[in-house]
């Protein structure tokens, strides 16, 4: 018989009641963890675990089957889910990210969007604000998908500097089918090196039948960039929007000002010799409005029709009229249209009524529409003059009167 232990080591009829309630306990608990910690990893914001996969497929990256319901491009495909279905989802996924506030860009010239404050004179009216909801993912289902694949762009918007390209590319982003990068890549002036791979990561995923689009306005005057975007892919389709040379160089002016305030005047920085009249074409802001020139480059690789010549004046007094040549340019069913616009009388352009994904009206940020310094009148005359043989000679390798010398 085993002698019997101290008395306070004796165990209590209570005790093993007490443990099996405890362990149920962990055990509810721990149950009740997991599945918020799935909950938590379908929520997207599991960045260790890859997403659950409903289905593989043996195929490459360019390997969606269209119409059966498999997504080309990543390492893994989903398999089971309907195309449209999932077209859908990520249509939803897409329009959540954009109204996410876009990354800071690196040159602090290319604000993002500015969204209207309430008091803004001149809104279209009657657009609530965004609620929380709005704001909110549009569900956890969506995460299940691929969310299509990386392609290197169709098109580009490649120049002028401070024609309008901003204007330009956020307008068309409201068109479903097509996805550009917010800010510029540089890829084929700056970083050529770093190799298509690179460039490609950058892109936004699409699915097929959505265009990838991209938007660098120094591309138009970089002698290399033609052979480059050339030996990417020769069917590239070409954007510039141009404007009055004059005034792009006095807006080119305006925001290096709004930067170095200390800078010459815009005056004496246009001339080589002011009293002979001789104008300094080494300047920059002078240099990349003689359009003709630089366009006989990009002519040596891209046949004319490739490339689209938008007026950026027009893209403010008729930004629909523009847009529907874009959309026609691109293959793009006319979706945008004169609904999508209003003038901002505070702003003195035209803005969205509704920026894609959001129900407020959105103008571009202060860095757009800036306030330009007067200008000596004769010296305007004098750039006027020199760059008219420049402006014939572009509307007639374009075959389109910009009117600049009307
Ligand atoms: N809708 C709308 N809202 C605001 N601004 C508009 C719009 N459409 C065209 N613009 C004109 O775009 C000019 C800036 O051109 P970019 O976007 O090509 O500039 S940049 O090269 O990317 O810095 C900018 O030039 P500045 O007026 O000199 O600032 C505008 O005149």
């Amino acid at each position: 018989m085993a002698p019997p232990g101290p008395a306070g080591a004796l165990p209590t009829s209570a005790e093993p009641l007490s443990r099996s309630i405890f362990r149920k306990f962990l055990l509810v608990l721990c149950s009740l963890l997991t599945s918020l910690y799935v909950f938590y990893c379908l929520a997207e914001r599991c960045q260790t675990l890859s997403g659950p996969v409903v289905g593989l497929s043996g195929g490459g990256e360019e390997a969606g089957a269209p119409g059966r319901g498999v997504l080309a491009g990543g390492p893994r495909e989903l398999a089971v889910w309907p195309a449209a279905a999932q077209r859908k989802r990520l249509l939803q996924l897409q329009q959540w990210r954009r109204r996410r506030p876009p990354a800071p860009r690196g040159d602090g010239e290319e604000a993002a969007w500015e969204e209207e404050s309430p008091g803004l004179a001149g809104g279209p009216g009657g657009s609530g604000a965004g609620s929380s909801v709005a704001e909110a993912p549009p569900g956890t289902l969506a995460l299940l998908l691929d969310e299509g694949s990386k392609q290197l762009p169709q098109a580009i918007i490649i120049g002028v500097k401070k024609g309008g390209t901003r204007a330009l590319l956020e307008f068309l982003r409201v068109h479903p089918d097509v996805r550009a990068v917010g800010a510029e890549p540089h890829f084929f002036d700056r970083s050529y090196d770093k190799g298509l791979a690179w460039y490609r990561d950058l892109m936004p995923r699409t699915l097929e039948g959505q265009i990838t689009m991209e938007k660098t306005p120094s591309y138009f005057v970089t002698r290399e960039a033609p052979a480059r975007i050339s030996a990417m892919s020769k069917h590239t389709k070409l954007i510039v929007v141009v404007r009055d040379p004059v005034t792009r160089a006095i807006s080119d002016y305006t925001q290096t000002l709004s930067k170095r305030p200390d800078i010459p005047t815009f005056e004496s920085l246009t001339f080589k010799n002011r009293t002979t009249g001789l104008i300094d074409t080494s300047w920059s802001a002078i240099q990349i409005g003689i359009y003709a020139k630089h366009l006989e480059h990009w002519l040596r690789h891209f046949p004319i029709r490739q490339m689209l010549f938008v007026s950026g004046e027009r893209l403010i007094s008729d930004p629909a009229g523009e847009l529907g040549r874009v959309q026609d340019f691109l293959g793009l069913k006319r979706i945008i249209t004169d609904k999508h616009f209003y003038f901002n009388k505070t702003k003195g352009f035209p803005c969205l009524k509704k920026a894609e994904g959001s129900s407020r009206p959105h103008c571009l940020g202060k860095t757009k529409g800036r306030t330009h310094p007067e200008i000596d009148r004769e010296v305007v005359r004098r750039l006027r003059e020199f760059y008219r043989p420049f402006n014939l000679k572009f509307y007639q390798m374009t075959g389109h009167d910009f009117g600049w010398d009307g």
